[in-house]
């Protein structure tokens, strides 16, 4: 197991509790038009509790539209959304903590002004009800909240190997060490349901298959939703599997049904394919897919 997949600390001190994830995503029936742009066409998937659900497709498929609809950055035109039994009408990104939803998007979009134990701490807000987050808006502290919020930030860095990192800048550190903090930041808040959009882009061999060890590791108690281009990594992480190509679900399954569909083989392949060729083929590769 690699440093980015260290076993729960049995100290106590860990930010996550133990449990086993019962929330389920339910996306039915999106649609999203961006002006004449038909970027989603009536596309349904479910993540189960505690599973990892790939999104997979080739450029333009439309899976950062369907990302962006899962965490309210994006507003679907019809369509519904349901999150542990509930109906999200209007999701807005800043509810994503308080639903028990984090995120991590492509860019890694940490604030170069704090340091990284701070911008962990961020993350920690829905847990915080004074401390830093009094601070930032100027509003009473409390010494014990700040403390409890440090420690848990801590922690959450401790998991991704990246505690010795705390008291630097962002903009100082290599950009892989960059995507470790902005994973704890999201998983300081604990949430129930991890997005995680193109979390490999960037990292060597070694690193993704690390990223891998702690994505199945984190499945134990959340469930993730992963856009991802590496196919090596979406077929050992993954249980299941949704392919989008032209804004539409043209496949999904576990991953041997998804190398073994001649649907998903030919949109990543065109008319180039070849009666032979299958997706597991691209496995071990970045499926040629990646706009870098
Ligand atoms: N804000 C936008 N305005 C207009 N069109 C958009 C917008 N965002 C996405 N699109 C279009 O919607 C379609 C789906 O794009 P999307 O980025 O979701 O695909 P993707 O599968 O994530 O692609 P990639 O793998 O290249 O990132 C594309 O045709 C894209 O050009």
């Amino acid at each position: 197991m690699g440093p980015l997949a260290q076993p729960p600390d049995s100290s106590g001190s860990t930010p996550h509790q133990d449990r086993s994830p019962t929330a389920r995503l339910e996306m039915t029936g999106i649609s999203v038009a961006f002006g004449g742009v038909k970027a989603l066409t009536d596309v349904s998937l479910t993540v189960e509790p505690g599973q990892v659900h790939g999104l997979i497709g080739p450029n333009g498929a439309g899976k950062t539209t369907m990302f962006n609809v899962a965490c309210g950055l994006v507003r679907a035109t019809e369509g519904r959304i349901v999150w542990r039994g509930q109906e999200l009408r209007r999701l807005r990104p800043a509810q994503l903590a308080g639903l028990g939803i984090a995120r991590t998007l492509q860019g890694v979009g940490l604030f170069p002004g704090l340091t990284v134990l701070e911008n962990v701490m961020v993350g920690a807000h829905r847990h915080a009800r004074a401390g830093f987050f009094s601070a930032l808006f100027a509003v009473p502290t409390s010494d014990a909240d700040e403390a409890r919020l440090r420690e848990r930030a801590v922690a959450a860095l401790g998991e991704l190997d990246a505690e010795g990192y705390a008291a630097r800048y962002p903009g100082s550190l290599p950009y892989p060490v960059q995507k470790r903090v902005a994973l704890a930041r999201a998983l300081v808040s604990e949430p129930e349901l991890l997005l995680l959009d193109e979390p490999a882009s960037g990292l060597s061999e070694d690193e993704m298959r690390e990223l891998g060890d702690l994505i199945g590791h984190l499945s134990g108690r959340m469930s993730v939703l992963l856009v991802e281009h590496h196919m090596d990594l979406v077929m050992r992480v993954c249980d299941h599997i949704t392919v989008l190509d032209s804004g539409k679900q043209i496949a999904a399954g576990t991953p041997q049904q998804v190398q073994n569909d001649p649907a998903v083989t030919e949109a990543y392949l065109g008319d180039a394919v070849d009666d032979t060729t299958d997706v597991s083929e691209l496995a071990g590769t970045d499926g040629g897919t990646h706009r870098g």
